[in-house]
């Protein structure tokens, strides 16, 4: 999963013609392997009276998601739709840190907004579960955006993922 990951990254740098000797840079290493690589398993309780998961952005760069059945909603152009999962094949989301990025670029990568709804269970049946791959920049990196062919430092990635977090858990409003 964290190849596939790091392979859609670099083809999206590609794609936005991104000079490669900046890669590396950018992204605080992820292109080359290195960043923060986090695996986790989500369990998302029925018994809860609450929906799964919170509308949120990924805060990285690339996620690989791995679902088995309905639940995950994603706003694309405005509206939300289901993302079903498709035997064999993995989920890609972008993430903000790519969308600071690009923000500048004539084409622009959005990180999409998504969430996953409450779900009900007969007695006996098994609660959703997922697992993901998430793909960042290390704590101790810089989050850059590309003006005019130069990569600006924009702030830490410390201070990003505090901000990320506040504006999914305190202020959703502003998702
Ligand atoms: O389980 C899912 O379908 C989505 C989970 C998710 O968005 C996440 O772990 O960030
Ligand atoms: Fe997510």
């Amino acid at each position: 999963m964290t190849g596939l990951g790091i392979a859609v990254l670099r083809a999206v740098f590609r794609h936005l013609d991104i000079p490669p000797q900046l890669w590396s840079t950018i992204s605080s290493g992820l292109s080359d392997g290195r960043g923060h690589q986090m695996f986790a398993f989500n369990h998302f309780r029925s018994r809860k009276a609450t929906r799964g998961c919170k509308f949120h952005r990924d805060s990285g760069w690339v996620t690989v998601l791995r679902s088995f059945e309905p639940g995950l909603l994603a706003l694309i152009e405005g509206q939300l739709g289901a993302i079903n999962p498709v035997p064999g094949h993995f989920i890609v989301n972008f993430g903000s840190s790519l969308e600071v990025l690009t923000q500048a670029l004539p084409t622009p990568v959005r990180a999409n907004v998504h969430g996953v709804v409450a779900t009900e269970r007969a007695a006996g049946h098994p609660d959703r579960t997922s697992y993901v791959t998430f793909l960042d920049s290390g704590l101790d990196g810089t989050i850059y955006r590309l003006e005019n062919g130069t990569a600006r430092p924009v702030q830490s990635v410390a201070d990003f993922a505090v901000q990320e977090v506040s504006r999914t858990y305190d202020n959703d409003i502003a998702l």
